[in-house]
C-alpha cells in the first residue's frame, strides 16, 4: 500500500480555501502514485469553533468531494476529519472513501479535548471506526483518541492491521504525540499513519511530525514541519511476522483483566 501524508497548513475559518488546498495536494498525491491519501483533522474550518453554525458541513459537501475525487481517481482516501453538522449538534468527523468511491467509514471523534474547547462546542461519537481498505481490516481514531490506550487496542481486537490517525497537535506537546504514537504501534502490533497539521491558528501553532510507523516501532516516515505530501510504502506481511515473533494477542489475559477492573 503506497501511502501518501497530506501534512497541509489549514486556513483557519475558510472552507473553500481548504478545500482548494486538499484537492491540489490530492491530485499531486495521484501523480505520484499514491493509492491511499490521508489529511488532517478538521482540515475544512480548522478549530474555528465559535463559527460552527456557519461553516460546518452540514450539506455533504465532503463527502460529495471524497467520492467524486476517489472514484475520478482509483484511490483510497482517508478523509482526515471535518467540522459536520448533523442531527444532535457538531462533531468532529472521519469520512473514508475506497478507490471505487464507496463511504467505507464514518467516524466521529470519541474523546473531545477540553484544551481547544471540543466538549463545549462538539458532541462525542460512540461508533469504533473500523473499515476495510483493499481487503485489509483498519482503524481510524482522530487525535486526542491515541491517548487512550483501550481505545486503538478495541479497533487492534476488531482486526486492525493499520490505524490512521489525523491530527491537530500543538507543537507544545509533541514529544506526546511521537510517543504515543510509537508506543501504539508497538503494543498493538500495527501500523500507525498519523498526519498532523502545520501552521498556526489564533491560538495554537501546531508541530507536524506526521509519521509511519512499523509494528515493530521503527519510523518508516517522518515530516519534521515540513508542509507537503510525505509517502511511504507499506507492507503489511510485517503485522504477521511481529504478532508472530512476540506473540502479544495470543498472551493476552482478559480475565485477569477484568477481574481488577473498577468500577466507580
Ligand atoms: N486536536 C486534538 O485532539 C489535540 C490533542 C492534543 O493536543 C493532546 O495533547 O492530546
Amino acid at each position: 500500500m503506497k501511502i501518501a501524508c497530506v501534512q497541509m497548513d489549514i486556513a483557519f475559518g475558510q472552507p473553500d480555501l481548504n478545500f482548494q488546498q486538499a484537492a491540489g495536494y490530492m491530485e499531486e498525491a495521484v501523480r505520484n502514485g499514491a493509492e491511499t491519501i490521508v489529511l488532517p483533522e478538521m482540515w475544512n474550518t480548522g478549530y474555528a469553533l465559535t463559527e460552527l453554525e456557519a461553516l460546518a458541513d452540514s450539506t455533504n459537501r465532503t463527502l460529495d468531494f471524497l467520492v467524486r475525487f476517489a472514484k475520478e481517481h482509483n484511490v483510497n482516501i482517508v478523509g482526515g476529519s471535518v467540522s459536520t453538522k448533523k442531527q444532535g449538534g457538531f462533531y468532529n468527523t472521519m469520512y473514508v472513501v475506497n478507490n471505487s468511491g464507496e463511504l467505507v467509514s464514518e467516524y466521529d471523534k470519541a474523546h473531545r479535548f477540553g484544551l481547544m474547547d471540543e466538549h463545549i462546542h462538539l458532541e462525542e461519537g460512540s461508533g469504533l471506526g473500523t473499515f476495510e481498505l483493499d481487503g485489509t481490516v483498519c482503524g481510524g481514531v482522530i487525535c486526542y483518541d491515541i491517548r487512550f490506550p483501550e481505545w486503538i487496542r478495541a479497533q487492534a481486537l476488531n482486526g486492525a492491521k493499520v490505524v490512521f490517525v489525523p491530527a491537530e497537535w500543538p507543537e507544545a506537546r509533541i514529544d506526546h504525540w511521537r510517543i504515543l504514537l510509537q508506543a501504539r504501534a508497538i503494543e498493538n502490533q500495527c501500523f500507525i499513519v498519523a498526519v498532523n497539521r502545520v501552521g498556526s491558528d489564533p491560538k495554537n501553532e501546531f508541530g507536524g511530525s506526521s509519521m509511519v510507523i512499523a509494528p515493530w516501532g521503527e519510523i518508516r516516515l517522518d515530516m519534521q514541519k515540513q508542509e507537503g505530501i510525505g509517502y511511504a510504502d507499506i507492507d503489511l506481511s510485517e503485522v504477521e511476522e511481529v504478532r508472530k515473533r512476540i506473540p502479544v494477542f495470543a498472551d493476552r489475559r482478559d480475565p485477569l483483566y477484568d477481574s481488577f477492573k473498577k468500577i466507580d
